[in-house]
């Protein structure tokens, strides 16, 4: 039986609209293919359909021509990947990490941003100082690059390329973003086209230090993040203070700085002796009475960044706590707030401690810390931590901490804060009201000690301090805070003679409001005990 299809055949399988127009050398071929090839069947009727469709033969031709480009570009890429790698050096720098303040200072410095296309705006005090700030809101805000694609600049010389990965999202299950979800870390590579690692160090050293010449008029404070375990990638700057603007008592500030000069000009003297380069203190005392205050003055005055978190947080545990610790940078001050609720760790007890608790009930309760006693004595001990660490605890309560924790070796020096004596509260209104202020301001007619002085025209630096004293003569002795005190001035910024004379009444007021106060509490501990005194 003939199994070969008759020419009548092929010309009925063939489509009717496939164009049969074609002739010369390209059909030659095809025909002697087909003639070939027609040994079996199937690949006859393959052949003559595709000698007929021209529109097949075209797609097999671009088929063929984007293979080859698609080929070239990915050789393209692995060469410049090799090329890259071969040639270049790039440096990682995450957030969180002081570095990464640095650099990104720095190339903001060198306007990298300005051909960005993809903007982040923030208000300029809720963010680092870095963006870019453009027209006539610049004062209030700037705009944040927040995209990825990289940015090519040249530095001394050399051609980096900066790219900027965007934080990790967490999506959900049909792939919409997760919502309250903290995001990831930022990211931010740096490549330097070049083989000598000291230009990358170059670059480093010199984002460092016009880091450190920027920040000269502020204190940077970093605190503990809530959404990043263990990491300080929350900072917030607060302009230098006058270290004689803290008003403690006589040579308390002095001798403090004094200490803390010595401990970091000692470093040597430790290693020899194999004694932990290391300096704690303890500031202990009422609220409002100055202990963070002082801690940032000395900050300014040492030319050190802070690095700050609560004990009492309840998102800082052991392990985060440690992790912290360990990723402070070398010559900063570390704070430790908020010692008091720190306990022994319930295996240690073996109690079952609620989070909030009370020794007796007319004390009042206070929060547990999730950090334990003993991972707070291997950090203060240095476990996992730098030396060169001058770090300050403070706590309104000192009678609660454990006697191991404020042991000689831990914390070097205890520094005792106190309610307003009556020298502090007339150095207080001395500083509210410099020389200038005093003589500049308007007499208050009711007042007779001020007018006194007005009508026999004593000096003006006799007229401030007999006003200091007034005021200070009022102000009852260990009642209040300076803080307290501060309050009360801020509502007389321009008003000198009234501030020293309506303090009596203030203080008066205040007594009764905090009598109110203390009654309304003891009558709701009162109540609680009638509670459960009664039988169930
Ligand atoms: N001794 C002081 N000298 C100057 N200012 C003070 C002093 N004490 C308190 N202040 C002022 O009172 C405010 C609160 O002070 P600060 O936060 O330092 O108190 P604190 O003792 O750390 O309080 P807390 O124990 O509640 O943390 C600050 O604005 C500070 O300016």
């Amino acid at each position: 039986m003939d199994t070969h299809p008759t020419e009548k055949t092929l010309y009925l399988l063939e489509p009717s609209y496939v164009p049969v127009a074609a002739t010369g050398r390209g059909q030659n071929i095809w025909s002697n293919i087909k003639s070939r090839l027609s040994q079996s069947n199937g690949a006859a009727l393959l052949i003559s359909f595709l000698s007929k469709s021209y529109f097949l033969q075209d797609s097999a031709k671009l088929f063929l021509l984007g293979s080859i480009i698609e080929a070239g570009r990915r050789l393209c890429q692995w060469f410049l990947i090799r090329f890259r790698i071969q040639y270049s050096i790039t440096a990682e720098f995450v957030q969180g990490d002081p570095t990464y303040e640095w650099i990104l200072h720095f190339l903001n410095d060198q306007e990298v941003w300005r051909r960005a296309r993809e903007f982040e705006v923030s208000t300029k005090s809720s963010s680092r100082k870095w963006g870019i700030t453009t027209g006539r809101t610049s004062e209030f805000v700037q705009y944040v690059p927040t995209y990825a694609r990289p940015q090519i600049f040249r530095w001394n010389g050399h051609w980096l390329e900066i790219t900027r990965a965007k934080p990790e999202t967490h999506f959900g299950l049909f792939g919409q973003p997760v919502l309250g979800h903290p995001p990831g870390l930022s990211t931010m590579f740096v490549t330097v086209y070049t083989l000598d690692m000291s230009v990358m160090s170059a670059i480093v050293e010199e984002a460092r230090k016009r880091y450190v010449e920027v920040s000269k008029p502020d204190v940077i404070i970093h605190m503990a993040s809530n959404h990043h375990g263990g990491t300080w990638d929350r900072a917030k700057r607060q302009r230098r203070r006058p270290f004689n603007s803290i008003i403690l008592q006589e040579g308390v500030l002095d001798s403090l700085l004094q200490d803390t000069k010595e401990f970091f000009k000692t470093e040597s003297w430790y290693t020899e002796r194999g004694i932990p380069h290391r300096r704690g203190y303890l500031l202990y005392g009422p609220p409002g009475s100055g202990k963070s205050s002082t801690i940032c003055a000395l900050a300014g005055e040492l030319g050190m960044e802070m690095y700050s978190l609560s004990l009492a947080s309840d998102y800082i545990d052991d392990s985060y706590f440690q992790r912290a610790a360990a990723s402070m940078p070398k010559n900063s001050i570390f704070v430790i707030e908020d010692i008091d609720c720190v306990m022994p760790s319930w295996n240690d007890t073996g109690e079952d401690v609620p989070q909030m608790i009370s020794r007796r009930p007319w004390e009042i309760p206070f929060s547990r810390s999730r950090v334990t006693l003993s991972t707070l004595l291997n950090v203060i001990d240095g476990v996992g931590s730098e030396e060169g660490r001058l770090f300050f605890t403070t706590t309104n309560h000192i009678d609660r901490l454990d006697p191991a924790l404020i042991r000689p070796g831990r914390i070097d020096r205890k520094i005792p804060y106190y309610l307003a004596t009556k020298e502090q509260a007339a150095a207080l209104f001395m500083h509210f009201f410099p020389l200038n202020s005093i003589s500049s301001a308007n007499p208050h007619s009711d007042c007779p000690e001020v007018g006194t002085l007005n009508k026999s025209k004593e000096t003006h630096e006799a007229q401030a301090i007999q006003l200091s004293k007034t005021f200070a003569s009022q102000v009852p002795p260990h009642e209040f805070s300076i803080a307290d005190l501060q309050g009360y001035l801020l509502r007389y910024k321009n008003e000198p003679e009234r501030a020293a004379v309506e303090i009596r009444a203030w203080t008066e007021q205040e007594r009764e409001y905090k009598r109110g106060e203390r009654e309304r509490v003891n009558k709701k501990i009162k109540e609680k005990e009638k509670k459960e005194a009664m039988p169930l």
